[in-house]
């Protein structure tokens, strides 16, 4: 079994596989506009992270009932399980449903009812993670906290994502703010595409406890500094910024260089079933193309208990779990 792990950053709409979305396709009486599987396989050929979210978006029309994002949930599940993970903090887009004619509560209840059988059935904690979409009005935003507002109980924090430059993160102080008071954590994209000053703000004006990629950190040796110093963790995601052509090979990866200058960084899939690989697949990917050692991916297996929102008690016995393991 593959070490001990947490993972941070996943989509659950990017875990959609293409057997599942033609499944779903069928299930609803939808005709994609892929003939079949390996058609659509060929089209997860990116050059930017836009052009990624295209098809992203195009494919969740296959997602229209409770049982679609329930079987969504579950199959991510139980690959997250087989990598090692045991604890997930899940990001869902609900506008981009709700956009669609699909109801907050289709999308919630759906997702809820495969992960409240979770650690029972697969040996995995969750969370979720609501995250706005930043290329849509803040209004969209508001309105979107406003329907989660009766389901709190389920839902642990905020996040940000979407089409990242030309899209700051002070746009959504207001909406960070109110999610704050409800007692809602906060995360945010920032430094995927976008510069290092996003990440900056989506400290400062939105209050982020973590960044959500943050690989273009590296382009301001004073924000490095502000990193290591308050251990504010890095969700980094090597596959994903390899497709999305934000780094240009692995081996070309930064994500020695933040741990190297002592960063809580940890590593994570993304959108697996779009960059080719869930996140121990990313453990390994690293490995080999970046020369870390086993005891560096244990290291990056403790950061992602150490960075999640796991209680502390918790935390401390996964991270001896990890402590003990015994690589093969
Ligand atoms: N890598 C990514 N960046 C921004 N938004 C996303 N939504 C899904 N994946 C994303
Ligand atoms: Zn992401």
């Amino acid at each position: 079994m593959p070490i001990p792990k947490a993972e941070l950053h996943v989509h659950i709409e990017g875990t959609l596989e293409p057997e599942l979305a033609f499944e779903l396709a069928r299930r609803n009486g939808i005709t994609l506009k892929h003939p079949g599987v390996a058609e659509l396989r060929e089209a997860y050929s990116f050059d930017d992270l836009q052009s990624f979210l295209h098809l992203y978006y195009e494919l969740m029309d296959v997602l229209r009932t409770e049982a679609d994002f329930r079987d969504l949930a579950a199959a991510y599940l139980e690959r997250a399980a087989a990598q090692g993970v045991r604890h997930a903090e899940i990001f869902f887009d609900p506008q981009a449903h709700t956009t669609r004619g699909v109801p907050f509560e289709t999308v919630l209840n759906g997702l809820n009812s495969a992960l409240e059988d979770s650690e029972d059935r697969y040996g995995v904690s969750t969370a979720l993670i609501l995250c706005f979409l930043r290329d849509h009005p803040v209004d969209d935003a508001l309105a979107t906290l406003e329907a989660a507002r009766p389901h709190l109980e389920h839902i642990s924090g905020v996040g940000l994502d979407s089409a990242e430059v030309g899209h700051p993160p002070g746009k959504f102080a207001e909406v960070f703010e109110a999610a704050g008071r409800l007692g809602l954590r906060r995360v945010a994209h920032a430094g995927e595409e976008g510069p290092a000053a996003y990440v900056r703000e989506a400290l400062e004006v939105l209050g982020a406890e973590r960044i959500d990629h943050g690989i273009r950190s590296l382009d301001d040796p004073d924000l490095v500094e502000h990193l290591a110093r308050t251990q504010v963790p890095l969700t980094v995601c090597p596959f994903s910024n390899v497709r999305l052509r934000a780094v240009d090979t692995l081996a070309d990866h930064p994500l020695r260089r933040l741990m190297d200058a002592g960063l809580l960084v940890t590593v994570n899939s993304d959108d697996p079933s779009y960059f080719g690989g869930h996140v121990h697949d990313n453990y390994l990917g690293v490995q080999e193309h970046l020369g870390l050692s086993d005891e560096d991916l244990r290291t990056l297996a403790r950061n992602s208990f150490t960075a999640s929102f796991l209680s502390p008690e918790r935390r401390a016995e996964l991270i001896a779990e990890v402590d003990a393991y015994r690589f093969g």
